[in-house]
């Protein structure tokens, strides 16, 4: 059976995911990508068609009517007017899921037809190729062959988890906002570089190849990331001279502080 897909609010997220279940093998054909209905609104959807083939339009309601997945990927403060919009015009059995920060799913389900299945969602940028994270959590009414649709459409941008609705705004700070806390990493790194010598494009190179090996160690080698540091510092070291800097300067307890502010603001997000 072939699920029919709409995306709405085809952004830098949306786009992503889009990406991603593209690159996995996702036809074009199964998925409708909505823009804002405005000149620039028009001009993204362009690009999005000459990108991804798929079709794209400005009219939410017409993108829903049979759709069997509802991607509503708009921003938070967005999501209440499209989702009373769409509303009327939801097929039976659609299921809806929503990406935006913060926002619950029963405050998601107060605007949509008594009984349609919600799922909230979680992903991060790198779902573009196939890297992501996605962390999914049932509302009320969505049951196992719903959250299944949502896994099979994420599947193609990494992996993805299940976790209890009450922890997303956890994994929002972390995973969801991660990757911007590590693109402040490589590009800290490649200008730290930059001034002990290195010429830029080494530099960059350098600073991305290390985090990708490093996280890939991580990942891969089943060790403890405390262990993968002590082999890298040798007693004396260059190692240990630049990690004794990153504790005078507090980096770990500026990571705690960061995600906590990020965890709060999404609950703030929530209202
Ligand atoms: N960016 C990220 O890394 C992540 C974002 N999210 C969540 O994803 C959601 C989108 O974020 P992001 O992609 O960054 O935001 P963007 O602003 O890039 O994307 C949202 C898109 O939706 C469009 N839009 C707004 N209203 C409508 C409408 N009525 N109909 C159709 N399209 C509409 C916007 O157009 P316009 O610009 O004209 O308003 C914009 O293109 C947010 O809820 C966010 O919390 C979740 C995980 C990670
Ligand atoms: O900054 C934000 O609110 C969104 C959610 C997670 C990443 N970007």
């Amino acid at each position: 059976m072939t699920e029919r897909v709409a995306i709405l609010g085809t952004g830098n997220m949306g786009e992503a995911v889009l990406a991603g279940a593209i690159g996995a093998g996702w036809s074009p054909g199964e998925i409708t990508a909505t823009v804002r209905a405005s000149e620039q609104g028009r001009a993204h959807a362009a690009a999005i068609r000459e990108r991804h083939g798929v079709a794209t339009t400005t009219e939410n309601v017409a993108a829903v009517r049979d759709a069997d997945l509802v991607v509503v990927a708009v921003k938070p403060k967005d999501l209440p007017g499209v989702l009373d919009e769409i509303a009327p015009a939801l097929a039976a059995g659609a299921v809806v899921m929503s990406i935006a920060a913060g926002i619950t799913t029963s405050a998601i389900e107060t605007h949509l037809p008594a009984g349609t299945p919600v799922v909230r969602a979680m992903p991060n940028t790198p779902a573009q190729i196939g890297a992501g994270i996605t962390a999914v959590a049932p509302g009320a009414t969505a049951d196992a062959p719903h959250l299944s649709l949502v896994e099979r459409f994420l599947a193609g941008t990494g992996d993805v988890v299940r976790v209890a609705e009450k922890d997303l705004d956890a994994v929002t700070a972390l995973s969801g906002a991660g990757p911007a806390y590590v693109f402040t990493v490589i590009d800290a790194l490649a200008e730290a570089g930059v001034h002990v010598g290195l010429k830029r494009d080494i530099a960059s190179r350098l600073a991305e190849q290390t985090v990708l090996g490093a996280a890939r160690l991580a990942a891969e080698s089943g060790e403890h990331p405390a262990v993968l540091r002590e082999r890298v510092t040798s007693p004396a070291g260059t190692t240990a001279a630049g990690l004794r800097v990153l504790e005078d300067r507090a980096v770990r307890a500026a990571f705690l502080a960061a995600v906590e502010a990020a965890r709060s603001r999404a609950v703030e997000l929530g209202g």
